[in-house]
């Protein structure tokens, strides 16, 4: 957790809490915890009459921690950060230092004999202070990851997988896969990391196909597949992508063993319930009977979800946990799968592999990307690792790209360098009105299938939702261009770009997926989502919430790819610009990267990395 105060704008900032007394006043008012944490604090505090401040401000400060994502606090990290801003000149006056704990082990140790620790709200492990639900959900998942670590290799005959192995990977490109197969066959839990494009999807679908002719080979019962991915929007991409490896397969009996497949959202796999987004229809009781699970973009799972994942696969069942370590982590609590990686000490992807892996780890990484172009993965390797300068580099040698090329062929990697929304708006205007003027031609002429082809050939990116880098404001600029050459000015329109904004299980539309509206019989605006050679339809009136997408947030855009990215970078100050945000909008791109911003956004973004406090790596 990497923190940093917030300063308030005024005395009406919703940001302070008006009604806050004592040491959670003066906390909130130094920027430190916001009103929902006092709120929280102070309720919870009351409940157990806990009357030691110091174990009142930990609470505030770890309900902190875990809105921006942590599992836990991090005392030793926090208390140098806010002991030297105590010693400012500039201090807020109000005794902020005498509230301040004296160390670290003191203040562990007042916590631990706290009232807030006897009533379990607060636990310390690890010298790390957690809300009781992520300290019970960080044990679950390491306990259950460890149980079936200890369970014996399913059985694999040898032999078939290595006939099979030459048969679906032949040939020396494919030895990473065919050492992933090897290493996933027989374990119960597997954890396939790999940036994009390095053939995770591939290796999937090539471990499926020879599990299922394993029990062939050996008259077992048919191996039952579930595929699943935190958004509906990643679990279509991964339905639809497994059927494309599986079909790319040379022999014929090959592309048959898996059958069609249905991929869902983790939350319908396990059976949601409305209402309650902890709890489930399947758990330890009541499991999941799929014999392979296999969940792909897994840099999205929170902790709580990893944890009812975990309760609801069976022992006997093999689990594959799929995706990017290096990308953003879940919007909730927890990077597990960056926590696993390191948990098991699986090196970084520019470090060389082991020469013997941890036999425990169930860790199996990708390495050779097999998608982008030369230059588009360089720069993603270089955001990934770090490298400030090789970063500056790859984007100045580049084209700066602002004519309307890069949307069909041109530069792999353009940098179109400004250091205002104004010079970025004039920089852009031509390709993002070409964009949204060419979707609307072809919702104007009934044609679904084009325009969803369209809606992939490029996307807009934004760290912020608000602000003159946000994606309201882009969104608006968009429209407005739109609207000058059009003549039309309403705000629904054949070629808007929508994006669905909540789960509507009833309709089949998750959080994430976008689609366009087009004119649909008789003239009315239809709708249309999903594969463009089979949209789906919906009337207008149907869908409840959705907003329009000529931009996006990078975070929304997680699990989805477009043949064209522009990211637009924030300023230099701005909290969200982070390493794992770039890498993320720029893998999301599969042809072209378009990158605006200043060269100071750049190098802040690669500099600062999004610390997250957890304790699960210490423990597995
Ligand atoms: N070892 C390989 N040799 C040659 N081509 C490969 C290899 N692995 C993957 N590919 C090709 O690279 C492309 C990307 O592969 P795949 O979709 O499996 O990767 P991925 O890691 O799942 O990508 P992402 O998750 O980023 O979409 C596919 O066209 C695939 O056929």
């Amino acid at each position: 957790m990497s923190l940093t105060p917030f300063e308030p704008t005024g005395p009406r900032d919703c940001r302070l809490a008006l009604h806050a007394e004592g040491v959670l006043r003066s906390f909130n008012e130094a920027g430190w915890i916001e009103a929902a944490d006092v709120h929280v604090a102070a309720r919870v505090a009351g409940l157990v009459a806990e009357t030691d401040d110091r174990a009142v401000v930990a609470l505030a400060l770890t309900v902190r921690a875990a809105r921006e994502g942590s599992a836990c606090l991090d005392p030793s990290t926090v208390l140098p950060v806010l002991a030297a801003s105590s010693s400012e000149d500039n201090a807020p006056d109000h005794q902020f230092a005498d509230l301040l704990p004296t160390d670290v082990d003191d203040w562990l140790a007042t916590i631990r004999s706290s009232a807030l620790a006897a009533a379990e709200v607060l636990q310390v492990e690890h010298d790390l202070i957690y809300l009781d639900r992520y300290h019970r959900e960080e044990v679950q998942v390491a306990d259950t990851l460890r149980a079936r670590g200890e369970l014996p290799d399913l059985p694999v005959d040898d032999a078939v997988l290595e006939a099979g192995l030459a048969r679906v990977f032949a040939g020396d490109s494919w030895h990473e896969q065919r050492e992933a197969v090897r290493a996933a066959a027989g374990r119960r839990t597997t954890v396939l990391v790999g940036g994009p494009g390095t053939g995770k999807t591939s290796t999937v679908a090539g471990l499926l196909t020879l599990l299922v002719e394993q029990a062939e080979a050996t008259g077992r019962r048919r191996p039952t597949i579930a595929l699943a991915a935190p958004t509906g929007k990643a679990a279509a991409r991964l339905q639809e992508s497994v059927a494309e490896s599986v079909a790319g397969f040379a022999d014929p009996a090959d592309r048959e063993r898996v059958g069609p497949l249905d991929a869902v959202t983790v939350h319908r796999l396990l059976g949601w319930r409305p209402g309650s987004s902890t709890r489930f229809r399947r758990d330890r009781a009541n499991p999941l009977p799929h014999d392979v699970i296999v969940v792909d973009e897994a840099s999205m799972l929170s902790l709580t979800l990893t944890a009812r994942l975990l309760d609801a696969v069976r022992p006997g069942a093999r689990l594959v946990l799929v995706g990017d370590p290096d990308q953003l982590a879940s919007v909730e609590a927890g990077a597990v799968l960056a926590d696993l990686v390191a948990g098991y000490q699986d090196p970084a992807p520019h470090q060389p592999p082991p020469a013997a892996p941890p036999n425990h780890s169930p860790v199996v990484r990708l390495r050779t990307s097999h998608r982008f172009g030369q230059r588009i993965g360089a720069l993603a390797a270089a955001v990934r690792d770090g490298q400030e300068e090789r970063v500056v580099e790859l984007l100045r040698s580049a084209g700066t790209d602002d004519g309307d090329e890069g949307l069909d062929g041109g530069q792999d990697v353009a940098f179109v360098e400004v250091d205002s929304p104004g010079a970025a708006e004039k920089a852009l205007r031509g390709h993002l009105l070409g964009h949204a003027s060419r979707l609307r031609e072809l919702a104007l002429r009934e044609d679904a299938e084009g325009a969803l082809r369209e809606l992939s050939a490029h996307r807009l990116l934004c760290a912020h939702r608000d602000g003159p880098w946000g994606v309201s404001s882009w969104n608006d600029r968009v429209h407005r261009w739109l609207a000058e050459t059009t003549g039309y000015h309403g705000r629904q329109y054949a070629g808007r770009p929508l994006l669905v904004t909540a789960n509507d299980h009833r309709l089949g539309l998750y959080n994430g997926d976008t689609g366009v509206v087009v004119l649909g019989d008789e003239g009315r605006l239809v709708a249309v989502f999903g594969d463009p050679t089979d949209p789906a339809r919906y009337g207008i009136g149907s869908i409840g919430d959705a907003e329009t997408a000529h931009a996006m947030t990078i975070h929304k855009s997680q699990g989805s790819q477009a043949r064209h990215v522009t990211v637009l970078l924030p300023d230099a100050d701005s909290r969200l610009l982070t390493r794992e945000l770039l890498y993320t909008a720029i893998t999301r791109a599969q042809h072209h990267v378009t990158v605006v911003g200043s060269e100071e956004s750049v190098r802040a973004a690669v500099t600062h990395r999004t610390a997250r406090a957890s304790g699960l790596r210490h423990r597995l």
